[in-house]
């Protein structure tokens, strides 16, 4: 092929500009980038190579190559992984690979308000992959040969990083890829093997491939001159160069494990807390599970692939190893490296292997366990609380350790992000239900943070309460003041406040915590048990016994909008309010589904009355010439008040305007 030319994909361009333009202050970036996109083609490549061993030419021994000419002014990064055919270069090198990558720049570009500068260290700590590269040159050109192909099939890619790039063929004897950077005037410090190696120390030395640069011997100057140093022609490896997870818990830092993380992650945030075991036993592996601090944008898609890369003997194998960890934790990263699985191991071989599964109970084992540590020393105060202890802390000394200290506040920061999926766990994986379900916090009339737990809401219950009371709704401020919460209210019961959407369906796999029933406030008819009082109970059947004249009207006015009409102890300062039966589907979760297009039950509501309310009392007897509209407003309004909306919105407001002039 003669020399091309061709243009970059229009993001490219775009990304190219920022890279140009804002990285300056966090330059050194683009070895990490460079090094890690070197790894990876390395571990293509000894994938590629388990089932056919010619890729491997006869060298095995996979490697990066980090040199540097300071007469020419170059930096080159060279690996001897899988390479490039001349139209993987077009395709990989033109446009933008990762999805995420596209998403961040929608995001930067967007925003209108971040100066170059914000937006370089925004994305300073993303990564931009290969482009990066233009941080520091003012030219890139990469060679490489696909493995496997011929010398001859080489290619030469070249570019200044505005606009278009060029390709050609070349002969090129090594199999992999050498990225030249022809660096700028002022990245010239990066001519400079210790610079370079302190570079790659703080950034990819948990690379598990050795990183290799000529070693550099002193040479005493000649003729009264200086000595320095200079280059041999033997290469020393520069890193640990073993995998990191492979290495003792206690010989990885923090920092390791956050460069590691960012390596197989991509995402920007170091993550919020990991899990580094070996496992013995019938089988064997070595986990190492990362929870993000931020939930992806596209955490609800069950169909994403799981975050875990699976190795067998530190030889990898695949990314996004589904098997490894069930639907409802899929936002966990990390790595497993079995001791057992052959490595020809496929996919569909995967989903049937008892090895798998043994290694999927542990690491859901494992996620749950260290979740169940980050609550024990969540430390989030409840209204009305100081804040230096709450009954999730109870238990737990004053004297904490550095590292205890380290995971306050961080539950709550997992729950707000990916509590919603962890709660598909219920319905999903009935073995560590109960484990879940303590898991589980939600928002309640003592307090509008979503941190109270089930064991909290327990610890508060007042003497003689039989059940867990809750209501769902759309939003806190219709669960807040929803009728249904009056007479709790007034009796300073405690109600969980559920407005995540998945609650009602999670809810129903979880009916009682540790022996004490949970019970919908909007379901059935209330039953306070033994905390009414024998005159409230009293007043209540009187009350009922005397309404029972009008209630038959109602329920005759009525028959077409409501199964049932009866009286109420429930509401204190509404007239009515709608409950459904005891296992019916409430009205919140119909009016979703339908929403949603889906198929929803025509169900009929039960309204209850107060008996106590002006309103009510003012419906009468015979002779109210009002009643029917009065009943139909009763009814109507107690839809509205609880997120509905009346059949006929029209009639409503008629009725209403009648009764007003
Ligand atoms: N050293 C290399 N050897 C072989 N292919 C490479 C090399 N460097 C880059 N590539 C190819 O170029 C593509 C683009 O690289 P870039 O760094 O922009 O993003 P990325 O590495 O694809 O991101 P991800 O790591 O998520 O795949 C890579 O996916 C890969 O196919």
């Amino acid at each position: 092929m003669t020399k091309q030319t061709h243009s970059f994909q229009a993001e490219v361009s775009q990304l190219l500009h920022l890279v140009t333009h804002s990285l300056y202050s966090n330059k050194e970036i683009f070895l990490r980038e460079l090094v890690s996109n070197a790894s990876d083609a390395c571990d293509k490549l000894r994938y590629e190579g388990l089932n056919n061993d010619a890729l491997f030419e006869g060298n095995a021994d996979l490697e990066v190559r980090v040199s540097f000419d300071k007469d020419a002014r170059t930096l080159t990064i060279a690996d001897n992984g899988i390479g490039m055919s001349q139209e993987e270069a077009i395709a990989h090198l033109g446009t933008i690979a990762k999805s995420g990558t596209r998403e961040f720049m929608g995001k930067l570009s967007g925003d209108q308000k971040t100066d170059a500068k914000d937006q370089g260290a925004l994305i300073g700590q993303f990564g931009v992959g290969f482009y990066s590269g233009y941080i520091v040159a003012d030219r890139i050109t990469v060679e490489s040969r696909r493995a496997g192909l011929k010398a001859s099939e080489g290619v030469r890619w070249s570019s200044t990083g505005t606009g278009d790039f060029e390709v050609e063929t070349i002969t090129q004897a090594e199999r992999g890829t050498k990225i030249i950077l022809h660096l700028r005037d002022d990245a010239e410090e990066y001519l400079s093997a210790w610079k370079l190696k302190s570079v790659i120390n703080k950034y990819s030395d948990h690379i598990s491939l050795p990183i290799r640069m000529r070693k550099e011997e002193w040479k005493e100057g000649e003729n009264d001159q200086p000595g320095e140093m200079v280059l041999t022609d033997e290469w020393e490896t520069i890193n640990q160069a073993n995998a990191l997870w492979a290495r003792a818990k206690k010989d990885v830092t923090d920092e390791q494990h956050n460069e590691f993380y960012k390596h197989i992650s991509h995402d920007f945030e170091p993550p919020l807390a990991w899990s580094h075991n070996r496992v013995e036993g019938s089988t064997e592996y070595t986990q190492l599970l990362y929870i993000p601090s931020k939930a992806p944008m596209d955490l609800f898609n069950r169909d994403k692939k799981s975050g875990l890369k699976l190795y067998v003997k530190r030889v990898f194998i695949m990314d996004d190893a589904e098997a490894l960890m069930p639907s409802y934790l899929r936002f966990i990263k990390g790595v497993v490296d079995s001791a057992d699985l052959p490595l020809n191991v496929s996919r569909e071989l995967l989903q049937e292997s008892r090895d798998v599964k043994a290694i999927r109970e542990g690491n859901t084992r494992r996620v749950l366990a260290v979740l169940e540590d980050l609550a024990k020393y969540d430390k989030a105060p409840v209204a009305g609380d100081d804040g230096v202890t709450d009954a999730t802390t109870e238990g737990v000394t004053d004297v904490l350790s550095d590292e205890d200290k380290a995971k306050q506040g961080k539950y709550s920061q997992f729950y707000a992000e990916f509590g919603s999926v962890l709660k598909e766990g219920l319905g999903e994986d009935f073995a560590n239900k109960d484990k879940l379900a303590k898991l589980l916090r939600f928002a309640s009339t003592s307090t509008d943070a979503v941190t109270v737990s089930f064991a909290d809401y327990k610890a508060r219950m007042k003497e003689g309460q039989e059940a867990i009371y809750y209501i769902t709704a759309d939003s806190l401020a219709a669960a807040k003041n929803s009728p249904q919460l009056e007479v709790f209210r007034k009796k300073g019961i405690e109600v969980l406040l559920m407005t995540d959407r998945v609650d009602e369906w999670a809810l129903n796999f979880v009916q009682e915590f540790d022996g004490t029933p949970l019970q919908s406030v909007a379901k059935g008819a209330v039953d306070l048990g033994s905390l009414q009082d024998e005159a409230e109970k009293k007043a209540a059947e009187d009350a009922a016994e005397a309404f029972k004249p009008v209630l038959a009207k109602l329920k005759e006015a009525l028959k077409d909008k409501a199964d049932d009409v009866r009286v109420t102890t429930r509401l204190v300062d509404s007239p009515a309010c709608l409950v459904v039966k005891d296992h019916g589907m409430s009205m919140q979760l119909a009016r979703m589904l339908k929403q949603a297009g889906q198929q929803a039950p025509e169900m009929k509501p039960i309204l209850e009355v107060n008996a106590e309310h002006a309103l009510v009392k003012k419906l009468g007897g015979d002779a109210n010439p009002n009643f029917n509209d009065l009943a139909h407003i009763l009814f109507d309004q107690a839809l509205l008040a609880e997120g509905g909306l009346p059949e006929d919105p029209a009639a409503y407001v008629k009725r209403v305007n009648a009764l007003l002039v």
